[in-house]
């Protein structure tokens, strides 16, 4: 079901500081910030040869990464998302599995334009996973 990895999400408590040494001392391919308020983060991607990592900064106080920042004032990596074919098919397995879908199991369109969803750390070793469908 799960296939290649998209990204791996690392939250940062300095977005500029965090793209720029990316940009600088590790001579990364780093993107432009973009507001996703339906996701309330402010994301960079930065581009490597084989996955992406994405730098999550909260938009506000409502964001759903700010106790993750609040437990974690230097930053830390905060999810992997992986592709899949088809995000409702898996959804319904993974439901059918006794995971929990976060949300209320409906995807929602991600930073790439495509639909994901989140699964509860909880169930999958302590790590948050996003699915994106390609
Ligand atoms: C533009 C979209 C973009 C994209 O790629 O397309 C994105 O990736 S958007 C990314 C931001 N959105 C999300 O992360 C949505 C899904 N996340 C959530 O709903 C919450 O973050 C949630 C429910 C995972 C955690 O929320 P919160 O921290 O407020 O809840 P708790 O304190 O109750 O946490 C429960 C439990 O889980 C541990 N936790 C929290 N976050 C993480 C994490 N990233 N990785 C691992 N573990 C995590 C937290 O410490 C609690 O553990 P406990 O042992 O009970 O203290
Ligand atoms: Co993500």
């Amino acid at each position: 079901m799960i296939g290649r990895l998209n990204h791996v999400a690392i939250a940062v408590p300095d977005l500029e500081a965090a793209a720029a040494q990316y940009r600088t001392t590790l001579g990364a391919d780093v993107g432009p910030a973009q507001d996703e308020p339906d996701h309330g983060v402010r994301v960079v991607f930065i581009t490597l040869p084989n996955t992406k990592i994405e730098l999550l900064y909260p938009l506000n106080d409502a964001s759903p990464i700010m106790g993750f920042l609040a437990k974690n004032p230097s930053g830390g990596i905060h999810h992997m998302c992986y592709e899949v074919d088809d995000i409702l098919a898996a959804r319904d397995r993974l439901l059918a599995d006794g995971a929990r879908v976060l949300g209320d199991s409906t995807p929602k369109i991600g930073a790439h334009g495509k639909p994901v969803l989140f699964l509860h750390p909880k169930d999958f070793n302590g790590c948050l996973i996003e699915l994106e469908q390609v």
